[in-house]
């Protein structure tokens, strides 16, 4: 069976990883058990928002997911999330257990790097003022530029002498080379695709070999920067440089440490707050019949603040904004496996929609059935309606993503 997606969490020490990781790993509500395969004390599970499937049919009453919640269709989406902590400058070079953690980084398929946007915080996470974030973007992606490429220098001239001796294409060495970071033949393809009029193996030069590491790179490690402290005095300045720098990479502003203490502030029941909007209410807004604690001066004028330098000012905290600019990097379509396609369930109970799996848009629905109900015969494909779904149709969102697959009885294991 495929794996799960993982979206690995990089970033310097002190850049606010711990507390992102904490606030998008605690839902703030009772959600479902863990639904992965492996249990590892680096992942956690994070939920990435979608619009269920529940509210376009109308039945939102009934949805109860099995893993992950569902709030009159807003639905999180359980999401593995993989802490690549420990990552210093030099760590290609085994400085402070490098390798290893470059090693664990080759399991995600994308990226949140945290970067401490406001500037306290030097290359190796010491307090100090006006230091340049760009710097820690590309020192990030040029230590794991010298990882790859050294690796593949070490071998090179036995890579080209094998490639010659086997009559092998490009794309088969570079399989066999590129492979060992958890890299399939179309990803590997993809790279080459975007490197046009590309020489045969055995004529590339240096420039070409960093080129096309360069190109593996971006479609392996697609990133999503997570430009963090953006609460701080000193972090606009430094957005408007990076965004710049970066015109096409995908960028979102957090204040995690504010998305923390208002979750917190729920939970205590001084205000109501619906995570990932700019919306907070006080007993002063909604009265004692709310249920809401009353505020100190201090707690008052602290939510203020949050609301004129973070809420008001970016829309929200920006927390939940990450998983999705990472699903959206992915292209990832939620899709729902139905036992019943006529009222969506899940065969037993009124219960709708309780299963859902992200799949990449575009994939065929067989690939999907696979994934999902592994190593058996499938007899046919149902999607909404009951119509019979082709084993090559694709999966969109809104297309092919409610799906009922029918197996034929003792086929397979
Ligand atoms: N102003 C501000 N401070 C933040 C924010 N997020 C985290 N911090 C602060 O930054 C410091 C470091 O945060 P951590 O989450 O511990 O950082 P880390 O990257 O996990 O650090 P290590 O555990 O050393 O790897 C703490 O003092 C946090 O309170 C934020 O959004 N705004």
């Amino acid at each position: 069976m495929a794996r799960d997606t993982v979206i690995g969490l990089v970033g310097k020490p002190s850049s606010g990883k711990s507390t992102t990781l904490n606030s998008l790993t605690d839902a703030n509500a009772k959600v479902g058990a863990f639904p992965f395969t492996t249990i590892d004390p680096n992942k956690a599970t994070g939920y990435l928002e979608i619009d269920c499937a529940c509210a376009r049919h109308k039945v939102s009453d009934l949805c109860k997911p099995n893993y992950g919640y569902c709030r009159q269709g807003k639905r999180g989406v359980p999401i593995m999330l993989l802490d690549v902590a420990g990552l210093v400058p030099n760590a290609h070079l085994g400085r402070g257990l490098g390798n290893k953690f470059l090693g664990d980084l080759t399991e995600a398929d994308c990226l949140i790097h945290i970067v401490d946007v406001s500037g306290t915080t030097d290359a190796e996470g010491k307090a100090t003022r006006g230091y340049d974030p760009l710097q820690d973007i590309e020192w990030l992606q040029d230590e794991i530029f010298r990882w790859i490429l050294g690796n593949l220098m070490e071998r090179w001239p036995s890579v080209v002498r094998r490639h010659r001796a086997t009559k092998s294409t490009t794309l088969e060495t570079l399989r066999q080379q590129l492979g060992g970071y958890s890299a399939n033949k179309q990803l590997i393809a993809k790279a080459l695709d975007l490197l046009p009029g590309l020489q045969p193996l055995q004529d590339w030069d240096d420039a070409t070999i960093q080129k096309v590491v360069r190109s593996f790179m971006d479609v392996k490690f697609p990133t999503v920067l997570a430009l963090n402290k953006m609460d701080h005095p000193d972090a606009d300045k430094n957005v408007s440089k990076i965004i710049l720098k970066y015109p096409k990479s995908k960028v979102v502003l957090t204040s995690s440490i504010t998305e923390v203490l208002l979750r917190k502030l729920a939970n205590q029941k001084f205000i109501k707050y619906d995570s990932g909007t700019e919306f907070i209410d006080t007993i002063d807004d909604l009265g004692p019949e709310s249920g809401l604690k009353p505020l100190d001066d201090k707690l008052r004028n602290r939510i203020e603040n949050i609301r004129d330098l973070v809420l008001y000012r970016f829309g929200s905290t920006g927390v939940v904004d990450l998983l999705k600019a990472a699903a959206s990097l992915l292209d990832l379509v939620p899709v729902y496996p139905v036992r019943n396609i006529h009222n969506f369930s899940g065969g037993s109970g009124n219960n709708v929609f309780r299963d859902c799996v992200l799949i990449k848009r575009g994939t065929p629905v067989i690939n999907v059935a696979r994934k999902i109900m592994g190593d058996v015969t499938i007899a046919a494909i149902e999607g909404v309606g009951g119509q019979r779904v082709g084993e090559e149709d694709t999966v969109d969102v809104g297309k092919n993503d409610i799906l009922s697959f029918k197996i034929v009885p003792g086929g397979g294991n």
